[in-house]
């Protein structure tokens, strides 16, 4: 059924060039696939902007036959699919190019004919011939992803953080906040931003939206967002390490509430100091936060780490080898060692059994023939998984993910991919 449609690629524009109208109505046909009813022509223009900005690809499949009377014409979309390209921190401040993949919709009146799996084969194929390694998303359903190879390879929480006098951090401070216009993080967002890209593993490089989100310039809605507040953190050289983009969430909200907006920390004082902050505003009692890490200094910087009421973790980043040798010997390893990976590829982009040599951190993959006896046999979207230290080898052989075929090369792998820091990845694409 998938070849009844033309599959058609082509750049994101903003508004005034050429090739404006076929952009806003594949922005239409997404917002269509998200339940959006909302958007108006100046909201996607605003958005297109952004887009053309991060140099988005739209990838959109159209119907070639006669479309049925009175239904949508020919030219909206009957499915999406958006790309871009942005950085991924692998670890030890090593970056990587990553095939970011988006805005993934299929028209109800369309879905389960293999749309989606014609579009990402083609996709990730075309990225791998690109010299691309590895793909990513954040997916909307846990169901989808893992037969095409991805593996969930960070993780998230919401917090409710509550900031009552029972919050009190056993920190000494070592730098100041101080409140800031909004507009200024326009400017200010990227350079903290990049300092904790470079120092976090997960971290993916933001698209453009992201300042214009922090500094209140464009909502959700599209417009200006009145109610952004902002306090910048300021190191012991006086120099901006850290900020935080928050919206008090109104009086009808109970307890009284602050819901950051973005938190970014190019420290671990920034953070913790930014968070004394967030406590001490007053005529509140919660602070709440969406996109919190799992694995969170605060809880334990805190003399009642029970302030913190964390129930909802979830998956975040989800990662895709593309090429297995070129992502591996990416990578810099805390322990050296070896081991034979079996690793199986249901798109057939990247199956084989590899050695991997570790030698001062530095990898060497070499495929071996078919038949080698290997230590670990996995799928490759368990291998993506593991593959950012975020995820333990060892669980994954318990959840039978992970086949150990030496005994004790799970633990190998845990000690070989482990990564400086708690993997973490603040961009939502
Ligand atoms: C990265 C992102 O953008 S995440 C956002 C994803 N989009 C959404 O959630 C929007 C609403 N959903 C949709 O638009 C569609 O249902 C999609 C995009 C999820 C699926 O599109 P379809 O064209 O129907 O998928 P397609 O027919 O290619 O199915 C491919 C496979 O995925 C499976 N699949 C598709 N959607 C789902 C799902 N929601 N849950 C579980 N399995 C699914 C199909 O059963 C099929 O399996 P198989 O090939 O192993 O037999």
């Amino acid at each position: 059924m998938s070849g009844n449609y033309d599959i058609r690629r082509f750049p994101a524009v903003s508004q005034g060039k050429a090739g404006y109208a076929e952009a806003e109505t594949w922005a239409k046909a997404v917002g269509f696939g998200f339940h959006e009813s909302t958007r108006t022509p100046e909201h996607r223009a605003r958005s297109l902007a952004t887009y053309e900005v991060d140099g988005r690809i739209f990838t959109g499949a159209y119907q070639t036959g006669e479309v049925a009377p009175s239904s949508l014409p020919a030219d909206v979309p009957v499915a999406t699919f958006g790309t871009l390209r942005k950085t991924l921190n692998i670890g030890f401040g090593r970056m990587l190019e990553a095939q970011l993949v988006t805005a993934v919709t299929v028209r109800t009146s369309h879905r389960r004919r293999g749309l989606l799996r014609r579009m990402m084969t083609e996709d990730l194929q075309a990225a791998k011939d690109d010299g691309i390694a590895v793909a990513a998303l954040t997916a909307s359903e846990g169901t989808i992803y893992g037969r095409f190879g991805y593996g969930v390879a960070s993780l998230e929480r919401s917090v409710k953080v509550d900031t009552t006098a029972r919050f009190r951090l056993l920190h000494q401070p070592t730098g100041t906040v101080e409140v800031a216009e909004p507009k200024v993080l326009l400017d200010v967002a990227p350079a903290v931003f990049d300092r904790v890209h470079r120092h976090t593993p997960g971290s993916v490089g933001r698209q453009e939206f992201y300042r214009q989100m922090a500094s209140g310039e464009l909502g959700r809605d599209g417009k200006e967002d009145p109610a952004i507040k902002a306090t910048l953190h300021y190191g012991p050289d006086g120099g901006i390490d850290g900020y935080v983009s928050y919206k008090f969430l109104g009086w009808d909200t109970e307890p009284y509430t602050v819901e950051v907006v973005d938190l970014v920390a190019a420290t671990d004082s920034a953070y913790l100091e930014l968070w004394q902050y967030l406590a001490a505003i007053d005529l509140v009692d919660r602070v709440s936060w969406p996109e919190a890490p799992v694995d969170d200094p605060l809880a334990w910087a805190l003399a009642d780490p029970r302030c913190i009421d964390a129930s909802d973790s979830r998956d975040m980043l989800w990662v895709r080898i593309l090429d297995v040798p070129a992502a591996l010997e990416a990578r810099h390893y805390p322990a050296d060692g070896s081991l034979v990976l079996s690793v199986t590829d249901p798109l057939g982009l990247t199956g084989g059994t590899f050695r991997l040599e570790i030698n001062g951190g530095q990898a060497a993959v070499e495929p071996v023939p078919a038949g080698t006896p290997a230590d670990l046999e996995l799928d490759v979207s368990a291998l993506s998984s593991i593959y950012l230290g975020g995820v333990c080898p060892v669980t994954l052989r318990a959840a039978g993910k992970i086949r150990e075929l030496a005994s004790g090369s799970a633990l190998r792998a845990r000690q070989m991919f482990a990564v400086e820091r708690a993997t973490h990845c603040l961009t939502h694409f």
